[in-house]
């Protein structure tokens, strides 16, 4: 099987490229596989930004190609909050449970109809002595007023896709990865790296 390395600690992530990849016939390595010591501080002010940082100081530390992942949830009753923040959202110390307490309290005097959202992933590809490519995907979606699911990660639990009648913690890994952000961002990388498509 040929190996792939994404320049992530997040093991939610992490499955949402293994539901991606390992159809194509790959096996997915993290940070936690190849580069546990490595932490690249996210100082960007953008998805791009921090994708490219992520993505540029691991292939240059391993001296191989690595695809790096920025992400987060936009939401548009609250200015697009909290965006590139998305991680950190409650605090310096990551925790997906209280970030999404503070969403659903930000949200209890937005009206149903304004409750729009949208996830938005940016990948980097990055190879030593190469310049680094950019994909990006989105997913749209509303907030719901509760937590829903307990598949997923991050946000999950209360991003709900229309399509699906479901939030993203209500679906399989391959469910999730045909209609997600991420999912849209590897199609795009698919497209410009053929190999990666399975065709
Ligand atoms: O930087 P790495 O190590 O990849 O891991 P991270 O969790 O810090 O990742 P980001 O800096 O890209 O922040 C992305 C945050 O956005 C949220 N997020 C991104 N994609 C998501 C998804 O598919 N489902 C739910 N939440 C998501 C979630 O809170 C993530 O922690
Ligand atoms: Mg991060």
């Amino acid at each position: 099987m040929k190996e792939i390395i994404i320049a992530t600690k997040n093991k939610g992530k992490a499955k949402d490229f293994e539901a991606l990849l390992e159809p194509m016939g790959y096996k997915v390595l993290t940070l936690h596989d190849v580069a546990p010591h490595i932490d690249v501080e996210e100082t960007g002010e953008t998805f791009e930004a921090n994708a490219i940082l992520k993505a540029e100081a691991i292939a240059q530390e391993l001296q191989a190609t690595v695809i790096a992942d920025d992400s987060g949830l936009e939401i548009e009753a609250l200015d697009g909050e909290p965006g590139v923040y998305s991680a950190r959202y409650s605090g310096d110390e990551k925790n997906d449970e209280s970030n999404i307490d503070k969403v659903l309290q930000k949200m209890v005097q937005v009206p149903d109809d304004e409750k729009t959202a949208r996830f938005r992933c940016v990948l980097a590809l990055a190879s030593p002595g190469q310049e680094t490519i950019i994909f990006e995907g989105t997913c749209e979606g509303l907030i719901t007023d509760e937590r829903k699911g307990d598949k997923g990660f991050g946000y999950d639990p209360i991003f709900y896709v229309p399509e699906f009648e479901k939030t993203m913690a209500e679906m399989e890994p391959e469910e999730k990865a045909s209609v997600s952000h991420r999912g849209n961002a590897i199609r795009e990388l698919g497209k410009t790296m053929p190999g990666l498509s399975g065709n």
